[in-house]
């Protein structure tokens, strides 16, 4: 790997270690993510994906190892590293006593944007996103989905370099999946970087160019989709790696009505 401060990747980690109690979340993880380019996470259920993007952008401060936005430390240089980099982070703690135009305000003035940029950002997003109609409701009363979609405009308003999405497709509607992933798509044709987690193997086999993949909290496999992929399905690659769970006959065999 290179030094990640010479020229720097848009996302380099290395050694990232994270311990709860007596659980190893995640194990000496290295990743570099080239700009431009779309990384899809992949890993099963309590892998270290959402301990690993929280380390990546400052919400968790990791056991060891760090992280680099740009060649800007997240832990030493913090304000410069979060600038450059929009966050839509697992079950997303927001502030929903706001409405949704509101809490654009809100982030927008509070990443120091000019406050005409602001109104005019907020008003292109609500309605990309087709949140228009609810831009004055309670966000705490929005649906899963639509908390989702105004979480990902906060990412997006200071239009960051760096995008790090957990789940972002996750609750949302397929109209609304179709736009984010135009979104997207248009994000990193301008040169913007995406690093997002997923389950939905067609999402990433589709969008991103790059996968990594872990599973208790270490990296299985990494690079360009087609070399992760060598010549498999995604889903055929990530069961070999991470070994599929094939449920014997006997198995909850009460279900069965006789
Ligand atoms: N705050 C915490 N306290 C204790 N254990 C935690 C904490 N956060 C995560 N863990 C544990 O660390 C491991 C990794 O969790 P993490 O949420 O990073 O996995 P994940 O890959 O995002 O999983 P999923 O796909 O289910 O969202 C799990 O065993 C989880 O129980």
């Amino acid at each position: 790997m290179t030094d990640p401060t010479a020229a720097p990747p848009v996302l380099a980690l290395r050694g990232l270690r994270k311990q709860f109690g007596q659980k190893v979340a995640v194990d000496g993880l290295s990743l570099d993510v080239p700009a431009g380019s779309m990384l899809g996470l992949l890993g099963p259920n309590g892998a270290g994906k959402t301990t690993t993007l929280a380390m990546a952008t400052g919400l968790l401060r990791p056991d060891a190892g760090t992280a680099w936005v740009l060649g800007a430390d997240v832990w030493q240089n913090p304000a410069e590293a979060k600038a450059r980099m929009g966050v839509l982070p697992d079950g997303i703690r927001m502030l929903d006593r706001l409405t949704g135009a509101e809490l654009l305000r809100y982030t927008g003035l509070l990443r120091g944007m000019p406050e005409t940029e602001v109104v005019s950002r907020t008003g292109d997003l609500l309605d990309a996103l087709g949140l228009a109609d609810a831009r004055d409701t309670l966000v705490v009363d929005y649906s899963a989905g639509m908390r989702k979609k105004i979480g990902l405009a906060c990412a997006l308003i200071h239009a960051p370099r760096l995008l790090i999405l957990d789940e972002p497709l996750e609750a949302v509607d397929p109209v609304s999946g179709e736009t984010i992933r135009q979104i997207l798509r248009s994000f990193v044709d301008g040169g913007g970087t995406v690093v997002l987690s997923s389950h939905v193997m067609e999402l990433v086999e589709s969008m991103c160019d790059r996968v990594a993949i872990v599973a208790e909290g270490r990296l299985l496999a990494h690079g360009p989709l087609d070399e992760v992929r060598a010549g498999l399905s995604l889903q055929q690659r990530f069961l070999t790696l991470v070994g599929a769970h094939d449920l014997g006959t006997e198995t909850l065999a009460w279900l069965r009505s006789s």
